[in-house]
This record gives C-alpha cells, sequence and structure tokens, in this order.
C-alpha cells in the first residue's frame, strides 16, 4: 500500500470516512448469482457484458441524479445489463446500503457492493454477490485476508488494480475476480491504456473487468479487443449531468457496441 498522501484529496477524505464506518452486527451468509455464469449468458446471446453502475453521484461527476436508484437499475437490466454494481458509500457518491438491498431483491442479475472496505466487520454492512476490495488501499496481508472472509461468506470477491505490482498482489491473495481502474485514484484521471498495459499480464482463468472511462460503443470496442471479459461503467450511463437521459438507452448502445462492427 502506498501512503495516503499520494493520493488526490477527496479520495483521502474518502478513506477518512471509511475509516470511521461501522461494520454490521452478524456475520452475513450469501448465496452468491455467479458473474462469471452471467457474463457466459451474455456472451450466448450476443450481448457485450456490461456492469451498470448505479451511482448517484461521485467527486468526479458533472452533478447528481436522485431517480430512484431501483428504477435506474431496472432500466438498466432492460438495457442488458449483466450485473449492476451500487455504490454504497454514503458520503461522496450519495449511496447506501439500503439502495443496495432494495436493487438486489428488484433484479435477478448479480449486485456488486461498490465500497471502501478496510475491515472484516465492514464486510457484513450488507449482503451483495460481488464485493470490492481495492488493492491501493490494503497492505498485501490484509487483503488476503478479507478474499478469504469474503469467501466465507459467499461474496465473490472483485479486486481492483491499477498496475502490474498491484495485479501480483492481488493474484498472490487468491483473486480470480480482477478489475483493472483506469482511473488513477491520485490524480482522478482516466486513461484508458492503462487496462492495456495491465490485461496481458492476466491469466485467462481470471474473469478481467475493465474499470471507469468507458463512454462510447469505440471505447468498447478498444477494452474488449485488449481482452475485457465484461466492462464496469457508471458515469456514461447515469450521465449525471443530464438528469432525465435514458439509462436503458444508455446502456443498450454499449451492450450492442459489437453487433455493427462491420
Ligand atoms: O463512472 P465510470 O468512469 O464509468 O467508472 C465506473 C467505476 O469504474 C468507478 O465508479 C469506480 C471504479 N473503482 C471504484 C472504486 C470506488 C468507487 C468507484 C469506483
Amino acid at each position: 500500500m502506498e501512503t495516503d498522501t499520494d493520493l488526490a484529496p477527496a479520495v483521502e477524505s474518502i478513506l477518512e470516512a471509511a475509516r470511521e464506518r461501522p461494520g454490521g452486527d452478524e456475520v452475513v451468509d450469501v448465496d452468491a448469482r455467479s458473474l462469471p455464469d452471467a457474463v457466459a449468458r451474455a456472451e450466448a446471446d450476443g450481448r457485450v457484458p456490461v456492469i451498470a453502475e448505479v451511482k448517484p453521484t461521485s467527486p468526479t461527476a458533472d452533478g447528481t441524479r436522485d431517480d430512484d436508484p431501483v428504477e435506474l437499475a431496472e432500466a438498466m437490466v432492460e438495457g442488458g445489463a449483466t450485473a449492476i454494481s451500487v455504490l454504497t458509500e454514503p458520503s461522496h457518491f450519495g449511496g447506501s446500503t439500503e439502495s443496495l438491498t432494495r436493487i438486489r431483491e428488484a433484479v435477478d442479475v448479480p449486485v456488486l457492493r461498490k465500497d471502501f472496505v478496510l475491515r472484516e466487520e465492514q464486510l457484513d454492512a450488507v449482503a451483495a454477490d460481488l464485493l470490492l476490495l481495492i488493492v491501493r488501499f490494503l497492505e498485501p496481508e490484509t487483503l488476503a485476508d478479507l478474499v478469504a472472509a469474503a469467501r466465507e461468506r459467499g461474496f465473490q470477491p472483485l479486486v481492483e488494480v491499477h498496475d502490474r505490482a498491484e495485479l501480483e498482489t492481488a493474484l498472490e491473495a487468491g483473486a480470480e475476480i480482477i478489475g483493472v481502474n483506469n482511473r488513477d485514484l491520485a490524480r482522478l484521471e482516466v486513461d484508458l491504456e492503462t487496462f492495456e498495459s495491465v490485461a496481458p499480464e492476466v491469466p485467462d482463468d481470471v474473469t478481467l473487468i475493465a474499470e471507469s472511462g468507458v463512454s462510447s460503443p469505440a471505447d468498447v470496442r478498444q477494452m474488449r479487443a485488449a481482452g475485457a471479459d465484461a466492462l464496469l461503467v457508471g458515469s456514461a450511463i447515469m450521465d449525471h449531468g443530464a438528469g432525465d437521459s435514458d439509462v436503458t438507452e444508455n446502456t443498450r448502445r454499449l451492450v450492442e457496441a459489437e453487433d455493427d462492427e462491420t
């Protein structure tokens, strides 16, 4: 783990809030919907596997969408989303664990809990199919412990990396689902070449996800050509600046990105 002083101020503030956040009262026990199976089903019916993210706002968003999170998630599934990612971080992303629970009841695709989990008891804040763990913010031993603790509870851990060194750490921790974040948490800037530089090092049996900065069908094709099994897309689907933008259409455009490749 690198020191927090290397991080953008917004990220330091997110981490400060995350350190304070309590865990759940009881150890959760999840019967998870499989992400690899959902990805295979999407491929079988010619959909690009898109994990669409319910993110009411973020430190880099143009505004806030206060639509009902369940309606947003249903609209994403309607547009062909393979899975739904839900920000549960309350103070910087407008998320909540309640939204995740309601969404998971309403849709039948896998649901990812997107948060800044630093300690084991924070795994118990809410049940979800997948759980994000970010290499940058965890000591390697803590990461390995959290991967194991997440699996014991039934979660599929999605381990997020930003470079090849972090990929090594993720693999050593036993990660089977890995996301490469194109957004640099030190500067909050997006560069799709991040995924392109890390992907060739990822073993074939890993489910590999390109995260952040995918906004057009051309970006989808670029990430797929570089080896992405699935894409995690928030901003381009939520379209924060245009409050009434059609989330189903925004999802469908990306899901169908490989249809017109002639
Ligand atoms: O909105 P974008 O650029 O499509 O990015 C989505 C997702 O990758 C991003 O929200 C994200 C990636 N890793 C995170 C960790 C915490 C919070 C958010 C994230």
